[in-house]
């Protein structure tokens, strides 16, 4: 899988890492700020929000279904929503080029309207499988025709009204669970999802924000989400808080170049997004947060990260939700501690960008660290603070986690790590190695 215009780039080892850093908005969050303001009657304004590949892609798809979204220049985004139900047919393939979450959430929306909308992506997100959104959103009453194992590009066409289903999640996603609660924001009657382990919640907490009614109640089964529709959304100022996927690589840096003290100012600490920050805690992490507060209805706080001795772990299973997407750069943090970190129960990392358990493995590898692969996770053999060997050329798979995890990396090697292609960072954190360069990390583009 080749990007069309791959940017190789080399990392060498710096001395330390130090300032004050802002990383960009909470990619989760952005997406569903412009579809649920694309969806209220009136306009919206959101702050903060990502200017990422991923997230261009859902303003393209909701301006293609009706709504109006501008960029001023003072950087906030007005949206004009079309109201619920008032979702226009596109008039072209919507196309999603790398990003999982437009493309389930977006099937769901589309699922309860009366529309039809082709769905298109990038290499590697017609690879990764939609079934798990397309049997539910058929049970509500929307048709899909799909490429061979229910892939991109496929076709929806929605039912309205559709019919309202209460679904038990079969994997623990907040995508399908989002699609769900999308499509019945259009659906008469009360849509609910039960989740036996609980997932990201943004979509919860930002639908309660824009006046539909919602409610999350615990059970023996799990949280049950219950929405009523059809829904009428009122028009929201939204400031994103910094993403916490994001400050994941700078905790991780800060933890293994010797010397280092860094603080990642406005991230969102939301308990169902931390998961990383309590296992680097668990390895030995010095993380300090400072300055605790609320942003756009999410905790956000400045952390502190201080270079520390990490210990070799076994991750516990359960907090695996809650840190999905930070699995690439705990593998990173695993080299370089003292003994050997498991990592399992995380099956789900197969079905990311890239395989990320077997991409991982085959760039720490190339680098001079052992590891070991299982069906739901690795097994990391580290260095107990050494730098790793390095040396190695990292296929990054067009996956934006694999080439950042693998940048960091680079910053404690003995010889710099080649990234066959840079260009994924695009997707969720384009400030990515200017943010690397000012801390006092050193890059070689060829
Ligand atoms: O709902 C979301 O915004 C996301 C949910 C997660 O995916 P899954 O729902 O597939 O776990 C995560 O990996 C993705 O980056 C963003
Ligand atoms: C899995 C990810 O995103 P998506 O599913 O939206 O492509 C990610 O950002 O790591």
């Amino acid at each position: 899988m080749a990007h069309p215009d791959p940017r190789p780039v080399s990392v060498h080892s710096a001395p330390r890492l130090a300032g004050r850093i802002r990383v960009p908005g909470d990619k989760s969050i952005s997406h569903r700020a412009l579809m649920l303001s694309a969806l209220a009657v009136g306009e919206s304004q959101v702050e903060g929000l990502l200017e990422g590949e991923d997230v261009l892609a859902t303003a393209a798809a909701m301006r293609a279904m009706g709504a109006t979204i501008v960029r001023g220049d003072d950087a906030i985004w007005r949206i004009n929503g079309v109201g619920v139900g008032g979702l226009l047919q596109p008039q072209a393939a919507l196309e999603m080029g790398n990003s999982g979450t437009s493309t389930r959430l977006l099937m769901g929306l589309v699922a309860s309207h009366p529309i039809t909308a082709t769905f298109t992506g990038d290499a590697s997100l017609s690879t990764r499988p939609m079934n798990r959104v397309i049997d539910p959103l058929s049970t509500m009453g929307a048709e899909f025709t799909a490429s061979p194992g229910g892939r991109l590009p496929l076709m929806v066409r929605g039912l309205c009204p559709a019919v309202p289903i209460t679904y038990r999640l079969p994997v623990a996603s907040a995508q399908v669970k989002s699609a769900l609660l999308l499509a019945g924001l259009n659906t008469p009657g009360i849509t609910r999802v039960i989740e036996p382990v609980p997932t990201r919640d943004h979509s919860e907490r930002m639908l309660a924000g824009f006046g539909a009614e919602i409610s999350v109640e615990e059970s023996d089964e799990g949280r049950i989400i219950s929405l009523t529709g059809e829904a009428e959304l009122r028009p929201q100022s939204i400031v994103v808080p910094g993403d916490p996927s994001s400050a994941a690589f700078w905790m991780v840096a800060a933890s293994i170049v010797p010397g280092s003290d860094v603080v990642i100012e406005n991230v969102g600490l939301n308990p169902t997004r931390a998961g990383l920050v309590t296992v680097l805690r668990l390895m030995g992490a010095d993380i300090v947060e400072q300055d605790p507060r609320v942003v756009g209805g999410e905790p956000v706080a400045d952390l502190r990260v201080r270079h520390a001795a990490l210990s070799g772990i076994e991750v516990p299973h359960d907090v695996a939700p809650s840190m999905i997407d930070e699995y690439p750069v705990l593998f990173v943090a695993a080299a370089f501690a003292s003994g050997r970190t498991i990592a399992r129960g995380a099956d789900e990392l197969r079905v990311k960008e890239s395989d990320r358990i077997a991409v991982m493995k085959a760039a720490l590898e190339a680098n001079g660290v052992p590891c070991e692969e299982h069906e739901d996770g690795l097994t990391i053999e580290g260095t107990g603070g050494d730098p790793i060997p390095g040396g190695g050329t990292v296929a990054s798979r067009l996956d934006h986690r694999i080439a950042m995890s693998m940048a960091v990396a680079g910053l404690h090697a003995a010889q710099p790590i080649a990234i066959d292609d840079a260009s994924p960072v695009a997707t969720s954190f384009p400030s990515f190695f200017d943010l690397l360069t000012q801390l006092g990390g050193r890059v070689t583009w060829a």
